[in-house]
C-alpha cells in the first residue's frame, strides 16, 4: 500500500492555542480519508499545514515525498483543493471558470471534456452567482481536480446543502476516488464519514484519538448491537439469553431489549422463528460513528445532519 501522506508528531500552536498536538497518520494512495471533529478540533489547521499554506511548529511530514513548506511550488502541482465560495464573483460563469483556472495547469485544460465529466455542461453559460448550493459544490471539486492531482483536499464540502445535494455531492467524491485521485475530506458530519470514508481519523482537542475504517471504529468502540421488538405471547428468555452473542434480554411489559454482539443480530431471528414468535416492530441498530464519538469523546458531536 503506497503512503502518499506522512505525518509525524505534528505539532502547531498560535500563541498560547495549541491548535495540532502530536498528530500522526498516514495516508494511503487512492484513498478516500477522512479527518473527523467538531468544531475547533484542529481539523482544518492540519490540512493546511499539509497544503503548505501554514508552517508547522514542529513534528515531521511529507506529501508525495515532498515537504509542503519547503517545497510548495512542487506540490501545488500535484494537490489539488477546494476553493472557498468567496474565491469566485458572482457573475463569472461556469465555463469561463473552467477556462480561467485552467490556464494555471499545463497541459492545457480541455474546458468541455471537464464539464462534461463533472455534470456541468448544462450549467456552462449560468453565472456562479446563481448555482444552488450543491452546484457549486460540484463546480469547486472540478476546479479543484484540474491539472489531474494526485492528491485533492476537500473541507468541509457538504455543510449547508439539502439532503439530496448532499449525496450527489458524496457521489461526486466517490467519482474523484474512482479516477485514481486520493481525497482527503475534513468533515464535521458523522454521516458523512462513515457512508464516504475508506478510513477516518477522529480528532479532539488538537489530537487523533482514533484512526480506523469506519467498520473497524464501530466494532472497537461502538458498543453492542441492540435489536428491540414487542411480542403479544409468551416469551422464552432463556432461549434468548443462549444465543451466541447475546449480552443481554430486557423485558419490559411488551417491549423485549436485546444487546449484545453483531453476531447476535441472525440468532435471535432465528430463536424467535424456532419459538414460532412474529415479533412486531422488530429493528436492529448497529453503532454508528456517532457512538464511536461519543465514547472516544465524552460528548455528542456537534454537527448532526442525518439524512
Ligand atoms: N490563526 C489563528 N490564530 C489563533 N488561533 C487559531 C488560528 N487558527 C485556528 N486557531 C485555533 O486553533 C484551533 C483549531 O482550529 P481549526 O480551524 O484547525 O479547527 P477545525 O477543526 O477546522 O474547526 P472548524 O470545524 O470549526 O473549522 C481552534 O481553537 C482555533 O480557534
Amino acid at each position: 500500500m503506497d503512503t502518499v501522506i506522512s505525518v509525524d508528531h505534528l505539532r502547531k500552536t498560535y500563541a498560547d492555542v495549541v491548535a495540532v498536538d502530536d498528530v500522526s497518520f498516514n495516508v494511503h494512495h487512492g484513498e478516500i480519508f477522512g479527518i473527523l471533529g467538531a468544531n475547533g478540533a484542529g481539523k482544518t489547521t492540519t490540512v493546511e499545514i499539509l497544503q503548505g499554506l501554514r508552517a508547522p511548529t514542529g513534528g515531521r511530514l511529507e506529501v508525495l515525498g515532498l515537504d509542503p513548506h519547503r517545497e510548495t511550488d512542487r506540490l501545488r502541482r500535484r494537490l489539488g483543493a477546494q476553493l472557498q465560495a468567496s474565491a469566485l464573483p458572482d457573475r463569472l460563469r461556469v465555463a469561463e471558470a473552467v477556462r480561467l483556472f485552467g490556464r494555471l495547469h499545463t497541459p492545457r485544460v480541455d474546458v468541455g471534456a471537464t464539464l462534461e465529466a463533472w455534470g456541468l455542461d448544462r450549467l456552462r453559460d449560468r453565472p456562479f452567482g446563481v448555482l444552488s448550493g450543491g452546484e457549486r459544490q460540484r463546480l469547486f471539486v472540478a476546479l479543484a481536480l484540474l491539472g489531474d492531482p494526485d492528491i485533492v483536499v476537500l473541507d468541509e464540502l457538504t455543510t449547508g446543502l439539502d439532503p439530496t445535494a448532499r449525496r450527489a455531492t458524496w457521489d461526486v467524491v466517490r467519482q474523484v476516488r474512482a479516477g485514481g485521485t486520493t481525497v482527503v475530506l475534513v468533515t464535521h458530519f458523522m454521516d458523512e464519514a462513515e457512508s464516504l470514508c475508506d478510513r477516518v481519523a477522529v480528532m479532539d482537542g488538537g489530537q487523533i484519538v482514533a484512526c480506523d475504517t469506519p467498520r473497524g471504529l464501530t466494532a472497537r468502540l461502538g458498543g453492542p448491537v441492540t435489536i428491540t421488538f414487542d411480542v403479544t405471547g409468551r416469551l422464552d428468555r432463556t432461549t434468548l439469553l443462549a444465543v451466541p452473542g447475546v449480552d443481554s434480554v430486557t423485558i419490559d411489559a411488551a417491549q423485549v431489549t436485546v444487546a449484545g454482539q453483531s453476531v447476535a443480530a441472525a440468532g435471535v431471528a432465528v430463536a424467535l422463528a424456532e419459538q414460532g414468535i412474529r415479533p412486531d416492530d422488530y429493528r436492529t441498530r448497529y453503532p454508528t460513528l456517532e457512538d464511536v464519538f461519543l465514547s472516544l469523546t465524552g460528548r455528542p458531536p456537534s454537527g448532526r445532519n442525518r439524512t
